[in-house]
């Protein structure tokens, strides 16, 4: 399957941490990224991730184009939802397009867990 992996600046260390709690799941899995999370998480998994452009410079819309084109089966976006993001039309336009697509979208730890031990039951 192909993840997409985004985090905020403040919810970057959740991410890795979580990605590192599951990661034999993810390393079964095609993941793409906003730039400075995908090198983020390659570095301190030794994942391999697909990156795009730095979220504010059109990494969100480079995976939501993905979304858009049936590319992405499962986001994991983890927000700081207490952090105006200069560029939150870009986002809001990804969560949007997760809805019309309707793709799996985890916006924090507890709806990341809940999507990817789904995944993790499939099994092999
Ligand atoms: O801002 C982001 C998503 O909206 C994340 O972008 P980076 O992974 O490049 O920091």
């Amino acid at each position: 399957m192909k993840f997409a992996i985004i985090a905020h600046d403040q919810k970057k260390e959740a991410l890795v941490s979580f990605i590192k709690q599951h990661i034999d799941e993810f390393s079964r899995h095609e993941l793409f990224a906003t730039g400075t999370t995908g090198l983020r998480v390659s570095e301190q998994t030794g994942l391999h991730v697909h990156r795009f452009n730095s979220g504010p410079l059109g990494g969100d819309q480079e995976i939501g184009a993905l979304v858009a084109n049936k590319e992405i089966d499962a986001i994991f976006f983890f927000r700081d939802p207490l952090t105006a993001q200069p560029h939150e039309p870009d986002v809001s336009a990804l969560l949007r397009l997760s809805d019309v697509y309707d793709v799996p979208l985890a916006t924090n730890e507890g709806s990341a867990g809940a999507i990817i031990s789904y995944y993790e039951s499939l099994g092999d």
